[in-house]
């Protein structure tokens, strides 16, 4: 089995091709974050695989790898990217930092699951945008798509503008649907059939 993940050279990575990086990344989520097994999800459904994007975001290689993919992916006139914590944390941190070795601010925004209850009592972390600031919302796995619109929810209470959710994994079991209904452009990088394709051809 080659897994070709890690062997882009650390020199390499701030500046290989996207295709490159793209095909890298998908071996490096198979490597790391792919689990068979038996799992409880956040919604409560059961399932026989588990994606722990976490293993990815929080990989030294794979932060860079994902904050330029996803940098790649916002439209052009975003300046902000949000998330809900714990997931979203690494990735809006990624894309940001990406972001400013492009020339290109964009402002990280931390959802919390609820305020906090003493000091600021926030419930979004990261420096303030002007109302109506375009902001994009982040996520490592869509399940049913329900975290991910807590933090649409969330920032635009606060008077953001949500210009579309964009993931690095889509399970393809409702998020996108749910997020159609919503009116929300949705993208994921790569969808659970990606994943498998990749998992089959890397253990042929
Ligand atoms: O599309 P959904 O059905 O909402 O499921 C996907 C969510 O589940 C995971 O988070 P989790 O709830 O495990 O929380 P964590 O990020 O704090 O670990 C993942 O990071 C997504 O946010
Ligand atoms: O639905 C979820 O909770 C979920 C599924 C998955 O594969 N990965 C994850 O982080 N969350």
């Amino acid at each position: 089995m080659t897994l070709s993940a890690t062997s882009l050279s650390a020199e390499a990575l701030p500046t290989v091709s996207l295709t490159t990086l793209k095909s890298a990344l998908l071996n490096l989520i198979c490597q790391v974050a792919y689990k068979e097994g038996d799992f409880t999800l956040s919604s409560g459904q059961h399932s026989d695989y588990y994606i722990n994007g976490k293993q990815v975001t929080l990989h030294p290689q794979g932060g860079l790898m994902v904050g330029r993919l996803m940098l790649a992916r916002l439209p052009q006139e975003t300046v902000g990217v949000g998330g809900l914590t714990l997931g979203a944390d690494p990735l809006v941190t990624a894309v940001s930092i990406a972001g400013a070795y492009s020339h290109r601010p964009i402002t990280p925004l931390i959802v919390r699951k609820a305020a906090k209850e003493h000091g600021t009592q926030a419930n979004i972390e990261g420096p303030s945008l002007p109302p109506n600031s375009p902001v994009v919302v982040l996520e490592d796995v869509v399940t049913t798509g329900q975290s991910a619109m807590q933090a649409v929810e969330r920032l635009r209470a606060a008077g953001y503008s949500v210009t579309g959710i964009l993931a690095l994994v889509d399970r393809q079991q409702g998020g996108a649907q749910h997020y159609a209904q919503a009116g929300l452009p949705f993208e994921a990088l790569f969808t659970v059939a990606d994943l498998r394709a990749r998992w089959q051809a890397l253990h042929r």
